[in-house]
């Protein structure tokens, strides 16, 4: 049964269209990735599926409609384009306060999560001393701490070396493994070749399956 569907989603911005007629079928516990040039379409998707965009046509997820800035059916990690966190507070701080919203994930839960990249040890420094790839380690962190069963990540691995990489890849894997369902988005063919299971090419707001 699919957990994710997507039918005949279409926006248009301006007159343009980002995203035409996009018709998803998603099954729990795999990876998805999906491919495509710069500005054809791969956010406005995400931004559509996390309901943060009105468009027509219909989106559901575990069989639940999704609703424009609502609370969605699932608890869903996300990074979406630049993540922002709170400067002058440490990777801890940051991460505690985000924990507190939805009071999942324990202080051994963020812990665990910051052990994947070996964040634990930059814990105590305030967000605005880390670089840019211990930020997105940061964001790729709070998406999957709580135990989120849906991913949705866009451009996750900007900015991280390629010891980082190989760990976010590894750390997707399991996730899958444990029976997340995970959406990610690159330009980078190369990482999704080696991450995905099935993976959509996006062009000018379409979405075709690859493989
Ligand atoms: N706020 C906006 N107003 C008008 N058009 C927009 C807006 N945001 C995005 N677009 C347009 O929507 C289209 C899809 O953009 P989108 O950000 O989804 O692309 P993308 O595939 O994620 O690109 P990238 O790889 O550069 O992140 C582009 O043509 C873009 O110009």
């Amino acid at each position: 049964m699919s957990y994710l569907e997507l039918q005949h989603v279409s926006k248009t911005i301006k007159q343009i269209p980002v995203l035409e007629d996009v018709n998803l079928s998603l099954v729990q516990g795999k990876i998805y990735g999906f491919v495509g040039e710069n500005g054809s379409g791969k956010t406005m998707l995400f931004r559509a599926i996390l309901g943060f965009i009105k468009t027509s046509g219909t989106i559901s997820i575990a069989g639940q409609k999704v609703k424009l800035n609502q609370k969605l059916p699932v608890n869903t990690g996300t990074i979406i384009e630049t993540p922002h966190f709170m400067a002058s507070s440490t990777g801890w701080e940051n991460l505690k306060y985000l924990a507190s919203l939805n009071h999942l994930a324990s202080d051994e839960d963020i812990l665990a999560a910051m052990k994947v990249f070996g964040l634990d040890q930059k814990r105590n420094l305030k967000v605005k001393q880390y670089s840019l790839g211990m930020r997105q380690q940061l964001a790729i962190i709070q998406s999957f701490m709580e135990g989120q069963e849906l991913l949705i990540l866009d451009e996750p691995t900007n900015g991280l070396d390629d010891k980082s990489v190989d760990r976010f890849i590894k750390l997707m894997k399991d996730l899958r493994d444990q029976g997340k369902t995970i959406l990610i988005s690159s330009h980078e063919r190369a990482l999704i070749e080696k991450i995905a299971d099935e993976t959509f090419e996006m062009a000018a707001g379409h979405c075709k399956a690859l493989k």
